[in-house]
């Protein structure tokens, strides 16, 4: 099976506006309470996800009937006024806690039986103080698989009313958040006592001001008792805005701390009911110029440039405080996340999935039971972070690109989970380092234009012929034969070539003619013929795009390894004038050559890099066409400047 990836490049910067998609936590609990109360209920901007989708099928498959309006965010519910109608259903709520928790109680109470499952990890993720909780109150929970986990089967039962319940708060929020919002449906008075110190309190938090919205005010003492009123019903409150996901917030929000900013979210703000807002005070004590209005937060780089080291005990933010993992990376040394033990139930083992992948980019980390401690490496190295079905994941190691790092993202589509159009809208306030790709047939003029319109911009530059002429010169040397394909590509992997100033060096040798000579020519375009040779430079290549940017030459600059070059040229001449270009230049270094056979040469090579099965030499219909055969190299290299600026 092949792994779906997307490639993020280093970047320049970051600066921008984005509006936020819906918040997950709002957007489930207000589809569950428009679903349990009286009257319609519409919702405006709620999340396109994943998971809210399990919640929008599960309650169809309930009897509770929903419309969208067109193709837009907003959402018209029907409430049933009590429990579900239907009185037998099978749910499969993928790996939706925010559905399958509340959907377990609200059911239980709901006097039908209802199978409720979902994918592998889902059923690995504990519910056992829930279904502890529900049974209290006389409720027929029963699990199909492991006890204490889902998948579950809910039976009629006849529930006892009123009284006491107690459930754990150690573990997740979304125990009591089930329960509370559930409880309702008894219509009697029940008091829940918190065993443990409720973790995560921002989401009940949540959870009470939805409920009161929908009509039904819980009393709370301190965060132990909650006391749900006898007689409280669900109402309709009419039409109810869903803010902007504070959790999403905390990517752009640390890209603006990271990559200098400023970066604005809008969709949350000071008014905002969701807890992870306070990653933006988190991110204030690593010294991130922070501005926060109502509805919008703004985030900016410290003014040292550089994030401080922290301490924090990260309770409250716990889906938020993976941010600050990557953030960590960033700072001027080592850094401690405490009180971070719910990462561990979450979509994955979020600390040691964070611990292993932190590694990869280069950062010494330390993880215990409930924290980690996470050392910034003195340069980030390009990784494949692999996400682990969790958004989370895939999101904060985007980050990394802005550590003038590229970085692989593996799997990426689990960002749909909540957020769908992430990297669309992380590319649109990060800026890449730029790449100007030119490519083209042998002595077009390519190494000589490319040199100078790098040092014209400032940019580095990268001769990419020059890498498979090593090849071929360390072959020769080694003796391998130029057919050996998995020998050749285990040299180009590991090739001891340096580049200083304009020399050229295998080893400690300067190699800068040697890989010039008729022999390294021909041998060049025979190993750039193998697959697996154009594979094991390709990392060198990337390597070289480093800000404030890059000017490559080559074959397959454009098309295969900058696909996303700002500029591409298509650099040419008619093989008559290449031969003389080449016959002047070997004269001028005092090398003989004959134009018969430097006529010969050009023609094989173009052809086979042209009929090479793996980037064959051609002009991309992106690129622009620059025929130099009557074209000196200062109007050459000026054509390109002109684009670059334009
Ligand atoms: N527009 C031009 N007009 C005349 N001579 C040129 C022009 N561009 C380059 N040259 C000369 O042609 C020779 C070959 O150019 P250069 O080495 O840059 O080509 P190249 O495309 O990089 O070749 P290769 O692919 O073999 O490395 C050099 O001596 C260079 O000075
Ligand atoms: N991107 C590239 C660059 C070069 N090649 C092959 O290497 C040979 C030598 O390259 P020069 O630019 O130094 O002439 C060339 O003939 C190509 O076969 C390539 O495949 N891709």
């Amino acid at each position: 099976m092949t792994m779906d990836f997307i490639d993020l490049p280093p970047m320049l910067d970051a600066t921008g506006q984005v509006r936020l998609p819906g918040s997950k936590s709002i957007s489930n609990r207000t589809l569950l309470l428009a679903a349990l109360a009286e009257g319609r209920t519409e919702i405006r901007d709620l999340l396109a996800s994943d998971d809210v989708e399990r919640m929008l099928d599960a309650l169809r498959t309930l009897g509770v009937s929903w419309a969208r309006e067109g193709d837009s965010d907003h959402y018209r519910v029907d409430g049933v006024a009590g429990p579900f109608p239907v009185k037998a259903a099978d749910l499969f709520l993928g790996n939706a806690g925010t559905a399958f928790r509340p959907l377990t109680a609200a059911l239980a109470l709901s006097g039908g039986e209802y199978r409720l499952t979902g994918v592998a990890r889902m059923h690995e993720r504990p519910i056992g103080d829930l279904v502890d909780g529900l049974r209290q109150v006389g409720a027929n929970v029963r699990y199909l698989g492991v006890e204490g986990f889902p998948p579950l089967h809910i039976l009629p039962a006849a529930i006892r009313p009123g009284g006491m319940l107690r459930v754990r708060g150690d573990v997740s929020s979304q125990f009591l958040t089930a329960l509370l919002m559930a409880l309702p449906l008894t219509g009697t008075q029940t008091t829940i006592e918190v065993v443990g110190e409720l973790i995560s309190k921002p989401y009940i938090s949540i959870t009470l001001d939805l409920m009161a919205r929908f009509g039904v005010e819980v009393q709370r003492e301190g965060w132990t008792r909650f006391t749900v009123p006898g007689g409280a019903r669900y109402r309709s409150p009419g039409t109810l805005f869903v803010e902007g996901d504070a959790s999403s917030a905390s990517y752009f929000l640390a890209a603006g701390a990271i990559g200098g900013g400023p970066v604005r979210v809008e969709g949350v703000g000071r008014s905002s009911i969701q807890g992870d807002v306070r990653f933006a005070e988190a991110l204030a004590e690593l010294g991130a110029r922070v501005d926060i209005g109502d509805n919008w937060i703004e985030a900016r780089a410290p003014e040292s440039g550089r994030l401080k080291a922290f301490d924090l005990d990260l309770n409250h933010i716990p889906d938020a405080a993976m941010t600050l993992a990557v953030a960590a990376l960033f700072a001027d040394g080592p850094c401690t996340l405490r009180n971070i033990a719910s990462w561990r139930v979450k979509e994955t083992d979020r600390i040691a999935a964070m611990a292993k992948e932190l590694r990869k980019v280069g950062a010494a980390v330390e993880e215990g039971a409930d924290f980690l401690r996470v050392t910034p490496p003195a340069k980030l190295v390009p990784a494949a972070i692999d996400t682990y079905d969790d958004h989370r994941m895939a999101m904060c190691f985007s980050l990394v690109s802005l550590g003038g790092c590229r970085v692989r993202i593996n799997e990426p589509k689990c960002v749909n989970k909540t957020f769908p159009t992430y990297f669309e809208c992380f590319a649109s306030i990060t800026r890449p380092v730029p790449v100007i790709a030119i490519d083209g047939p042998s002595a077009s003029g390519k190494g000589t234009v490319a040199a100078r319109v790098a040092a014209a911009l400032g940019y580095h530059y990268l001769d990419s012929g020059s890498l498979y002429r090593l090849v071929a010169l360390a072959a020769r040397r080694a003796e391998l034969s130029l057919d050996d394909e998995p020998a050749l590509a285990a040299l180009a992997a590991c090739l001891p070539a340096r580049f200083s100033a304009a020399r050229v060096m295998l080893d400690d040798e300067d190699v800068t003619d040697a890989i010039r000579s008729e022999t390294c020519s021909v041998g060049a375009s025979r190993v750039a013929a193998l697959p697996a040779v154009r594979a094991a430079l390709l990392g060198r290549q990337h390597d070289y795009r480093r800000a404030p940017g890059l000017v490559a030459e080559g074959r397959d600059m454009g098309s295969i390894v900058f696909p996303d070059a700002t500029v591409k040229i298509f650099l040419t001449a008619t093989v008559e004038a290449r031969a003389q270009r080449r016959y002047k230049q070997l004269m001028e270094k005092g090398m003989g050559a004959s134009m018969e056979s430097l006529l010969k040469d050009l023609h094989e090579r173009d052809a086979r890099d042209a009929a090479r099965t793996v980037a064959p030499l051609k002009k991309l219909p992106d690129a622009v066409l620059l025929d130099t055969t009557k074209v000196d190299v200062e109007q050459a290299v000026g054509f390109v400047l002109d684009r670059v600026r334009s």
